[in-house]
């Protein structure tokens, strides 16, 4: 290669690094890169070229100095042993009778439900041994996820440690409140990229990030609601493993309430649909869990959807009707 002087690559090098970094941010941002992988390379190997003849000119915002600059081609995939299962959606009061009449059918009693808001952010595994953080996965299609257990460490709200050296897996919701959501988007804005449609979608995307540093920047934040294996915990009851999970130190969504049948299910749906818009985190509906475990095992699943829970949608809050849409979906 013909012999540059200092000033040749330190312009060169002018126009390669923010290049690379601006493709290297839509790459990890918009889950759709801006150039093909090759194209990404070919300028990469540019840059360490230019870099290794005048070491002196490497800043430290170069490409080539990213720490940990593993760029992942894709996530490690784990499978959940148990599968996290879809939920059944109903739309209407009448629906939830029919459930509740299904399950009293079924087992000969009123039930008491969990009920609990449904978070609108994405499913999170997190798996523990010892008392120690070992694996935090998304739910994938059910079997197979996503490791994400360097991203879901930056979260500050997910204990690393527990007070107890237990061994299980627990599951609940990632999510981005309202307030971090417009903050983000106002950056992003200033920054010339592209904004997120809602806090969802930037809770997934902030979630799936193949650079850990990049979901350290943003403010993610979860509500854990099931242990999935459990030492000899004693808990028998929904209730009771929400309120191990926050012994415990995970964060847990403060509104659950246990009800006798559908007796209080109207009022509190009626309740969170008003506060809806005043909450800093977004909810698209309400779950009623049965609430006894050994009845839940009992009541067992279904193929996709355990028997002895159920999701109430509210409508979508842009079209918050007031006429509820009576669709019942599998
Ligand atoms: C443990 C069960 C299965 C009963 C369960 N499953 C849930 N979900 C399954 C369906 N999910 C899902 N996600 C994507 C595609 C299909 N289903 C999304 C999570 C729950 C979600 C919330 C929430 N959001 O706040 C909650 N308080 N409790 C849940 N409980």
């Amino acid at each position: 290669m013909a012999d540059l002087t200092k000033e040749q690559v330190s312009q060169e090098l002018e126009k390669i690094r923010p290049q690379l970094n601006k493709w290297r941010e839509d790459y990890y941002t918009k889950d759709a890169p801006a150039v093909e992988d090759n194209v990404y390379d070919k300028l990469y190997n540019r840059l360490l070229e230019l870099e290794q003849m005048y070491p002196e000119l490497v800043t430290p915002d170069s490409p080539s100095q990213q720490v940990g600059d593993v760029t992942l081609p894709d996530f490690n995939k784990v499978t959940h042993d148990i599968p996290m299962l879809s939920m059944g959606d109903v739309f209407s009061e009448a629906e939830l009778a029919e459930f509740n009449d299904r399950i009293e059918k079924n087992v000969g009693h009123e039930v008491d439900y969990n009920v609990e808001l449904k978070i609108d952010g994405l499913s999170l595994s997190l798996i523990y041994e010892n008392g120690i953080l070992v694996q935090g996965s998304t739910r994938g299609n059910g079997t197979i996820g996503e490791n994400v257990t360097e991203n879901v460490k930056t979260i500050a709200d997910v204990p690393q440690k527990l007070s107890r050296p237990l061994s299980f897996e627990v599951r609940g919701e990632c999510f981005m409140s309202k307030k971090e959501f417009l903050r983000l988007n106002q950056a992003r804005e200033k920054d010339g990229h592209q904004v997120f449609a809602n806090p969802r979608n930037a809770a997934a995307g902030s979630l799936r990030q193949l650079d850990p540093k990049i979901t350290a920047s943003r403010k993610l934040a979860t509500f854990m609601y099931t242990i999935v294996t459990f030492d000899d915990l004693n808990v028998p009851t929904q209730h009771d493993a929400l309120e191990t999970l926050k012994e415990l130190g995970f964060n847990v969504n403060p509104t659950a309430k246990v009800t006798t049948g559908l007796k209080g299910v109207k009022d509190y749906i009626e309740h969170f649909g008003e506060l809806r818009d005043s909450l800093d985190y977004g909810i698209d509906g309400v779950v009623l869990k049965v609430n006894d475990l050994g009845l839940q095992r009992d009541l067992g699943n279904t193929v996709k959807v355990p028997r002895w829970e159920i999701a109430y949608k509210f409508p979508p809050e842009q079209a918050q009707s007031k006429v509820l849409d009576i669709t019942w979906t599998i």
